[in-house]
């Protein structure tokens, strides 16, 4: 039985070893020369965790990143609008984990035989019955998973009625800084701005910046400066350290729900099937599990029990609640942080009046996953 994955991202890796390892024989085609990552940072949140120990690289990511650094959020004038108690929530959740995301890809590159990726092979249709048109030719095999990221070929090709994704409202910044040291996982909310940092192994920092914005209307490293310069420490001090072409910047958008991620033997799977604003860091952890919970699913088509057909149903019906539960909350989380949608005053009355934690609280049920 041969499985195709269409694009090499964190999602289309981590579903070619979940079926490689359940003995499907794997292709991933990927359109880009190499297997590369961003320079940016990435929060695994415990769920996704649990998704990388399915697949059985969990301690090697354990061993690559900062766990369980203390998490809270600050208001734009350094005060504390919620200090989370860390041992309290990896007792209750399982650990958290911040790394860099080319570290992760290239774990997850290293746990696939070499003949198992193709790179520079660019997919141009997925056509009905599940044959693949690519820069090499044509393929047919025997199941088609669409891990191409938000402007998927696959979904285009099979879902033409689709909504297209939408703009979320914000433009987002990434950048690594030099070494320096910070209090742990910090957010510090603004008005109409977040701006985030948290440590990763080797001492750098991992900073991100989401601005409330028309789109194509923020300029750059300066912009950012200027917008932070009154900000609590050590924010203005990472913003100087970094590089001008250090930052990555741009548009955030998302998909509007699909009505499925399943037709016939192709499946969508990460950012194509449910590209989610970045607010509760759980994209790529959603990948991570839909892997998992696919080849689950495959595993009675490959030893005939049921069909492939029936088998990505079974996904389908598996996955889309959650992951749709999850982009809305996490699309709620960010409209908190809009001044027209919800003033600051009102903002900061609703978070006292939830003192725990309403960043924690409203992820319980996104954690919560087993697998
Ligand atoms: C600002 C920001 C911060 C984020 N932070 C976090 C976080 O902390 N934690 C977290 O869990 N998630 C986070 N996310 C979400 C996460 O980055 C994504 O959900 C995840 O990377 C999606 O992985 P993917 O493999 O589905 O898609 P992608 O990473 O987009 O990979 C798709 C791949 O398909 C290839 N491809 C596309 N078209 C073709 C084609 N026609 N032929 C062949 N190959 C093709 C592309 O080249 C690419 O390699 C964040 C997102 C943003 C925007």
């Amino acid at each position: 039985m041969q499985a195709l994955i269409i694009g090499g991202g964190i999602g289309g890796l981590a579903a070619a070893i979940a079926l490689h390892r359940s003995g499907w024989r794997v292709q991933v085609l990927e359109q880009a020369a190499e297997f590369t990552e961003i320079g940016a940072g990435l929060s695994i949140q415990p769920n996704a965790l649990r998704a990388l120990d399915a697949l059985e690289l969990g301690d090697q990511v354990r061993a690559q990143a900062v766990t369980d650094a203390p998490v809270g959020t600050r208001r734009a004038d350094g005060t504390w609008l919620i200090r989370n108690d860390v041992a309290r929530l990896t007792r209750r959740y399982g650990t958290w984990a911040t790394l860099h995301r080319a570290d992760l890809l290239a774990l997850l590159h290293r746990a696939l035989p070499p003949q198992t990726l193709r790179p520079g092979v660019q997919v141009r249709q997925v056509r009905p019955d599940g044959t693949v048109v690519h820069s090499g030719g044509t393929s047919t095999p025997d199941v088609v998973v669409g891990a191409d990221g938000l402007h998927s070929i696959t979904r285009r090709s099979l879902w033409p009625d689709a909504p297209a994704p939408r703009y979320a409202g914000y433009t987002t910044f990434r950048m690594i800084t030099a070494a320096y040291p910070v209090e742990g996982s910090v957010e510090s909310w603004g008005q109409g701005d977040r701006f985030g940092y948290a440590p990763l192994a080797d001492g750098r920092i991992y900073c991100y910046a989401m601005v409330t914005a028309p789109p194509n209307s923020t300029g750059g490293l300066a912009d950012l400066r200027r917008r932070f310069a009154g900000r609590h420490n050590p924010i203005p001090a990472l913003l100087e350290s970094v590089e001008p072409d250090a930052v990555l910047q741009h548009d955030t958008y998302e998909l509007p729900d699909l009505s499925t991620y399943a037709t016939g033997r192709v499946a969508l799977l990460g950012d194509a099937a449910h590209a989610m604003t970045p607010n509760l860091g759980q994209g790529a952890g959603q990948a991570l599990e839909d892997a998992v919970v696919l080849a689950r699913s495959l595993e009675a088509a490959r030893t005939g029990d049921t069909t492939v057909v029936q088998a990505l149903r079974a996904y389908d019906r598996a996955r889309r609640p959650r992951t749709q539960m999850i982009a809305r909350r996490s699309r709620q989380l960010g409209a908190m942080a809009d001044p027209a949608r919800l003033p600051l005053a009102a903002r900061d009355a609703a978070l006292r009046m939830a003192p725990a934690s309403v960043f924690v609280r409203s992820m319980h049920p996104v954690l919560g996953w087993t697998g």
